[in-house]
């Protein structure tokens, strides 16, 4: 089966449509729905957490999707489709797209990185993976591995990246990462203005992803009572 993805987000916006159980517009009926909105503005795939996200995305907008499913172990910090059970659950709901944490540190249960793949490639062949990075060391890893899309999801988020921000220096990472990678750059994680997402796109990024600038209206009314503080 010939894999959408590549092909439909190239050079266009992906919007991310996700709130956890602690955010105010936990919903999948409101994802579904904000999803609506971001098809009806032109993104081309849509970003979602959890299996019944993404069910209700799917029959809302049928666009493309990157899955994932936001999950806390005891014995990890690694979060995102963090082991094999998450990312065949993702799988099995037909996204195009599953993306998983890639920031080298120890995985749930132990499970290695590089047998996931091998196992994930075996299971799923049509599915494309995304590795969610946070610093060269670990992209260049997710490459090696031969993920199909690095992503910068995970840039300021881990301690390896703490207090980094993707847009550093005029987007300095992310020219040295596209220089260094040999798979398709998606660029995610901080994207938060017009202006940032045409830069990753002129600087050579397959897509973007952009989640709470557009998604999140408690990150969004923060800015403005911050603004006036
Ligand atoms: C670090 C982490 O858990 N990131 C998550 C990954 O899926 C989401 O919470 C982000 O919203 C998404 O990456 C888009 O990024 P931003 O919302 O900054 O545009």
């Amino acid at each position: 089966m010939e894999n959408r993805f590549f092909d439909a987000v190239k050079g266009k916006l992906i919007i991310s449509c996700q709130a956890l159980p602690d955010e105010p517009l936990h919903s999948s009926f409101i994802m579904a729905r904000m999803a609506r909105a971001a098809k009806m503005a032109g993104a081309a795939g849509i970003r979602a957490n959890s299996v019944v996200d993404i069910q209700a995305i799917q029959d809302e907008t049928g666009l493309p999707i990157i899955g994932i499913a936001k999950t806390d172990y005891p014995d990890s910090d690694v979060y995102i489709t963090p082991t094999m059970k998450e990312m065949r659950a993702v799988a099995a709901t037909g996204v195009e797209v599953v993306a998983c944490q890639v920031t080298g540190e120890k995985r749930p249960n132990d499970e290695k990185l590089e047998d996931i793949v091998k196992q994930f490639r075996d299971e799923f062949p049509d599915t494309l993976l995304m590795a969610d990075t946070d610093i060269m060391e670990n992209a260049l890893e997710a490459d090696r591995l031969g993920f199909d899309i690095i992503g910068t999801t995970m840039r300021g988020y881990t301690s390896a990246s703490k207090g980094l921000n993707i847009a550093d220096n005029d987007f300095e990472y992310l020219k040295d990462l596209l220089k260094k990678v040999q798979h398709p750059v998606v660029a995610e994680g901080k994207i938060d203005s017009p202006e940032k997402l045409k830069r990753c796109l002129d600087l050579g990024c397959h897509s973007v992803v952009v989640g709470g600038a557009i998604t999140r209206p408690l990150e969004i009314a923060t800015r403005f009572i911050d603004a006036i503080k």
